[in-house]
Parts: C-alpha cells; sequence; structure tokens
C-alpha cells in the first residue's frame, strides 16, 4: 500500500478502540479472560477482520499484535484496537458468550468505544460510516449507554460508553465510578514528517527492532517490553507490556497522501506533559489529538490542566505547537464533560 498513487491505494490508520472491563464472579471462583483459550480468540478476531500476527505475555497481561494493530487481555480486561476496515462491534456478542462461558465473570463492569473521524469513512464498512449507527448497534448490545462526540475544526472524536451492565439480561446498573485508578492517554497523530515515516518502509531497515532503536520508540517508556512488527512494505506496529500490568502501544501508517501513528497507554503519571512531548518529538506530527481517559482516581488533577497550557513545557514543545494544531479533551469522573452531547 506504500504506493499511494490512487484511491484504492488507501488505508485507514485510524483506530476504533473497544475497553471493556468485566466483574461478578462466585466466590468461589477466580475471574480471569485469560481462561478464554486462544483458538476462541481467533476466531473472535475473524468477525472483526484481522489476526494474529505475534504474542507475548507476562503474568498481568497478554498482548497480541494484529494484523490491524493490538488486542490486550489482561484478568478482568479486554482491549481491542483496530484499524484499517475492521468490524470490532461485530465480536461484542461472541466476547460476552466467550466471557461467561470461559472466565468466570458474568457482568460488564465498564465499557468504552471511541474513534477519531476517518479519512475516508466511504471506504468503511456500512456500520462505519456513520457514528449514530455504531451508537445504535450499542444501545442494542448495552442499555444505559451514551455517545458524545467532540469537535476541534475538522477533527472529531466519538466515544460511546457505560458503567456495569449485566451480561445475561443487559440490564444496566449505574453504580458510580470504579475505585480502581485506571486512565488512558492516547495521541493521535497525522500529517507526519515524510524523512522520519521513511524509517517506516522496508528499504532502510528489515527487522522492526532495528526501526524501534533507530527512531527512539523503546526510549518513551524504557521499562517497557517490546514486541514489534514492520510490515511489508511498510507500516509498523508494536506492543509494550510490564510487569506491573500497564501496557503501550504504537501503531504507524507511513504513507503520504494519509500518514498516520496512534500512540496509547494506561502508565499513570503525575504528569503526562514530558510524556506528549516525547511522543511528539519522536513522530513530529503536522496535527494531533490527545485524549485523556480517567476515573476519579487519576493520579494527578493537575493532569487537565497541564493539557490545556502545554505550551508551557518548554522549547522544543512550543516549536512543534507552533506548527501542530492540538485538540485536547477531558472527561473526568465518568461525567458528561464533554463539549458536545451527539444524541
Ligand atoms: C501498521 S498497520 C497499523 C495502522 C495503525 N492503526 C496506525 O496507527 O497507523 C497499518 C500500516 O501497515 C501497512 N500494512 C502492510 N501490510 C499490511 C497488512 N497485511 N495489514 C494491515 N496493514 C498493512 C498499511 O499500509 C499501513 O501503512
Amino acid at each position: 500500500m506504500c504506493d499511494s498513487s490512487d484511491t484504492i491505494d488507501f488505508f485507514e490508520g485510524a483506530e476504533k478502540l473497544l475497553e471493556i472491563w468485566f466483574m461478578g464472579c462466585p466466590d468461589d471462583v477466580i475471574g480471569d479472560l485469560r481462561k478464554i483459550p486462544r483458538q476462541k480468540l481467533e476466531n473472535l478476531l475473524k468477525l472483526v477482520h484481522c489476526e494474529v500476527i505475534s504474542f507475548s505475555s507476562n503474568e498481568f497481561i497478554d498482548a497480541y499484535v494484529l494484523s490491524e494493530s493490538s488486542m490486550f487481555v489482561s484478568q478482568k480486561r479486554f482491549i481491542l484496537k483496530t484499524c484499517g476496515r475492521t468490524t470490532p462491534l461485530q465480536c461484542i456478542k461472541l466476547l460476552l458468550i466467550l466471557v461467561q462461558h470461559y472466565s468466570g465473570f458474568h457482568e460488564v463492569e465498564k465499557m468504552f468505544y471511541s474513534r477519531k473521524n476517518f479519512k475516508r469513512p466511504d471506504f468503511q464498512h456500512n456500520l462505519y460510516k456513520d457514528f449514530k449507527q455504531e451508537i445504535a448497534f450499542l444501545d442494542n448490545c448495552f442499555k444505559n449507554g451514551k455517545g458524545y462526540c467532540i469537535e476541534n475544526e475538522n477533527d472529531r472524536w466519538y466515544l460511546y460508553f457505560l458503567h456495569s451492565t449485566n451480561i445475561s439480561d443487559f440490564q444496566s446498573k449505574f453504580d458510580g465510578v470504579s475505585v480502581e485508578p485506571d486512565q488512558t492517554i492516547e495521541i493521535l497523530m497525522s500529517d507526519l514528517d515524510l524523512k522520519l515515516m521513511d524509517n517506516f518502509k522496508k528499504g532502510r531497515f528489515f527487522k522492526a527492532n532495528e526501526v524501534t532503536k533507530h527512531c527512539g520508540i523503546d526510549k518513551i517508556l524504557p521499562f517497557m517490553e517490546i514486541d514489534d512488527y514492520l510490515f511489508d512494505p511498510c507500516g509498523y506496529s508494536m506492543n509494550g507490556i510490564h510487569e506491573n500490568g500497564s501496557y503501550m502501544t504504537i501503531h504507524v501508517t507511513p504513507e503520504p497522501k494519509f500518514s498516520y501513528v496512534s500512540f496509547e497507554t494506561n502508565v499513570p503519571h503525575s504528569s503526562y506533559k514530558e510524556l506528549i512531548r516525547r511522543v511528539a518529538e519522536t513522530f513530529q506530527p503536522g496535527k494531533f489529538i490527545v485524549t485523556l481517559l480517567a476515573n476519579k482516581n487519576l493520579v494527578t488533577s493537575e493532569t487537565p490542566k497541564e493539557l490545556k497550557n502545554l505550551s508551557v513545557v518548554g522549547n522544543r514543545w512550543r516549536q512543534l505547537t507552533m506548527h501542530c494544531q492540538s485538540a485536547m479533551f477531558e472527561i473526568q469522573e465518568y461525567t458528561n464533560e464533554c463539549s458536545t452531547i451527539y444524541l
């Protein structure tokens, strides 16, 4: 796909991100999503139109690099992040059946589905051409979910979320926020530096770990155990996992006409500005969106203020922000503090 000379040669880098937390297992059972057999997960991914290409794991988390981005399975949390023309919502019903059958959990505690606006919605399968349809689909699976859209100039970020749903009857029980700290930061970058993107095409390097080192990806969160993959003829994906159960993931679509890079981690930070600076310096985006989704136990209450004032981070950052249009959104304590309620 690296030759992007006509419209058929297009790849939608922007991912659809599905995250579901489960709970509610009997006292004599230890609930664990990793009890779902690998073959069942692979069957599930067929519904999404992607497959596993690499795997890493530790005591706390199983990390899969997929043909289209990543999947993470830990004890209570399932994350599926897929790009291209994938269809992640199509796997929800089977996922809930597998969870009920194998894991010991019987309730959905939290669920989030989000994505950026697509460059080419017309290339997506019908359900994903318009977020209203995704909302309608999710409303059919869960009760008391809500869709949101946050807009900034030409960029839009869509989010759907709910709390605490019983799997068997899809009855929702709104029970406030989780006590476990939980935060996910995503940095979604486009219009990337062309020279830098050349590193993510086979030719200059042939091994993913050479790209990881050369571009300084291993320095972004240096304690992560990295599983990286270089696509042929171009494209790069990596998952990083740490013994404390945290993860990071980066995906690169280097084609000049539709370059896109995404970064995501759930590593708690007392300040995110240094991390955002490192990511922006590594990938030199012309434009990016930062989203931080955190419950009320977020390690720092300063973060939203920090995100609004990124230009104070330092010289290099000032230089970057001059060329970047950054849109930062905060949704704290699972309240409805988004700027636009979609429906
Ligand atoms: C690495 S994947 C991940 C995309 C990701 N969501 C992102 O942030 O860009 C996409 C990149 O790999 C390339 N690629 C090559 N072979 C591919 C394959 N079999 N499936 C998906 N992408 C492939 C695409 O052209 C694109 O540049």
